[in-house]
This record gives structure tokens, sequence and C-alpha cells, in this order.
């Protein structure tokens, strides 16, 4: 059944949209335990797609199997139309270009300053000229909206959200049209975390991206999500828009989205409309 819901809306969902991701039947399992079985999902362009699912389920482990981090058992993943799997190593490094990633808690380089970390990606993958390099450091540091000093700061030396949005700037180095983030807002303050998520919601308008984002945090799905999937028993459960979501007859899937945290973001006319009770 639930898989079934996961077909149905991968397909009527699909028409006529330009899928950047595509993952088929995607099993992953370390040894004998199986983490993701036969798992299928779409993102479509444009769009921002919150992943949630409960501690353990293998979100990170999905994100890092498309990343090629992780190898999976069996499956297909299509990434901007195609397939690492069928590509040779230049085809390979053209599409790595296309992605960014913002991995949990930045992972930036500790003995680098915030321009030279920005600047990783465009050592690893083009050849410019330092100048060029400097001027588009600055260029990315603007756009996360950090202020010019702090390009000569080294991690240490920068907050929480600053961290974050450093490490925004380094998955937006090289221009990317698919950009994965990994619990972005985790560990920021709800007034820094509701700026991020405006932030990422201002870059996917202004750039055009793609954002597939792990998140816990229900603000950013209710107010920047386009579409959440729901990572359960080893696979998506059920993907949609939030009415989908607390339409959707699962107990966890109800719990989350209409339990007491859910309650004070849910809006008002969506609770009524969907018989949430408030209990
Ligand atoms: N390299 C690995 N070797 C063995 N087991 C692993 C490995 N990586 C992840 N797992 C297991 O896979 C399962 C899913 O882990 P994962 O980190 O993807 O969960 P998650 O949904 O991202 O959780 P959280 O929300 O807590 O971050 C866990 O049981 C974890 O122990």
């Amino acid at each position: 059944m639930a898989d079934r819901v996961n077909e149905q809306a991968i397909e009527s969902e699909g028409q006529g949209r330009d899928v950047v991701l595509s993952a088929r039947d995607v099993t992953v399992a370390f040894g004998s335990k199986v983490v993701l079985d036969n798992l299928n999902l779409n993102i479509y362009r444009g769009e921002i797609l919150g992943f949630v699912g409960a501690s353990g389920t293998g979100k990170s482990v999905l994100m890092r199997t498309v990343l090629r981090l992780l190898p999976r058992r069996s499956g297909t993943i299509k990434i901007l139309g195609q397939d690492f799997d069928e590509l040779d190593e230049p085809q390979r490094n053209a599409l790595d270009m296309r992605l960014g990633v913002l991995f949990q808690q930045g992972a930036l380089f500790s003995s680098l300053t915030v321009k030279e970390n920005i600047q990783v990606p465009m050592r690893e993958y083009l050849d410019l000229p330092r100048s060029l390099m400097d001027e588009l450091a600055h260029l990315k540091i603007r756009m996360v909206g950090l202020a010019a000093d702090a390009a000569d700061k080294y991690p240490s030396e920068l907050s929480g959200g600053m961290i974050k949005r450093a490490a925004l700037a380094r998955a937006l180095a090289l221009d990317p049209e698919l950009v994965f983030l990994d619990e972005p807002t985790s560990g920021l303050d709800p007034i820094g975390a509701a700026e991020f998520d405006e932030l990422i919601a201002n870059l996917r308008d202004s750039l055009g991206l793609t954002v597939y984002m792990v998140t816990h945090d229900l603000d950013s799905l209710f107010s920047v999500c386009d579409r959440i999937a729901v990572l359960g028993k080893k696979r998506v459960m059920v993907e949609g828009t939030i009415d989908d979501m607390l339409a959707y007859d699962d107990p966890w899937v109800q719990a989350y989205f209409r339990g007491k945290r859910a309650r004070s973001i849910v809006p008002q006319d969506e609770g009524a409309r969907h018989g949430s009770s408030g209990k």
C-alpha cells in the first residue's frame, strides 16, 4: 500500500515536470542490516524537498548513497538525467560540479579561512586565476548574507549561524543546480533558523536551485518546503505537500505533523480542514 502511494505519487506528479533526481528501487545494506529497501524518490526542478523520518531511519544514508559516499546493493539513481555508473571520470566530474552539498555541522576545514574554504571546490574542479577566485569567493560570501570581513576568518572565529552560511557559500561555489542540505538549521536558535530558511528560499528563487533538505525542523517544513518525503519502513512512505502529510494515515506521520510541536505551526485553516483535534 505504502509502496503504491509512493509510486503513484511519482507517476502522477512527475507528469510534465523536470525530474532532477530519481531513485528507483534503491537498496542499501550494511552486512545483513538492510537500511533502505527498494526505495523510490523523485525530486523536481526548482522545488525545495524536505526529507524527514525518525532518527536512524536512513536519511543520511540515502543522501550519502546519492552522493556516492556509500555503495548501494541495487537500484538506479539518476541525477540531472545521468546515471553516475554509466559515466567516465571526466563526465562524473562535470556532473559533480552541478551539485552542492552542505553537510551537518558545516564540515568546514578548520585550518582554512572562510574564503579558502569556499575556494576548495574551485581549486578541485576549475583552473582559475587567484584574483578571479577571490572575487568569486567574495560574491558567494555576500550571497549568503555574511559580512565581507568574514572572508579572512577561521571557522573557530565564527558563530554557529555564520558557519552554516559559510558552508552554504562553499556549497554554492560552483553555481550548482541541485543542492543537498543535511539538517541545515540544526543547532541554530529559532530566529537564526528562520533567517536561514528564508535565505534558502531566496536563493532558490534567485538562482533557480533545486534543494534536497534533510531536516527535523518543523518550521522549515511548513515555511519553505514545497514538498515533503517521509522515510519510514526502509523506504519513502509518503511524499507530497503538507496537506498530504496531514491526511496520511500513519501513526508516526500523524504524531509528527499533528503533534504538540506541530500544532503551534500548522496554519489554523489547515488543521481545521483535516480535522486536527488538538489532541
Ligand atoms: N557506515 C555504516 N555502517 C553500518 N551501519 C550504518 C552506517 N551508516 C549508517 N548506519 C546505520 O544506518 C541506519 C540509518 O542511519 P542514518 O544516519 O542514515 O539515520 P538518520 O535517519 O540520518 O538519523 P538521524 O535523524 O538521527 O540523523 C542506522 O541504524 C545506522 O546505525
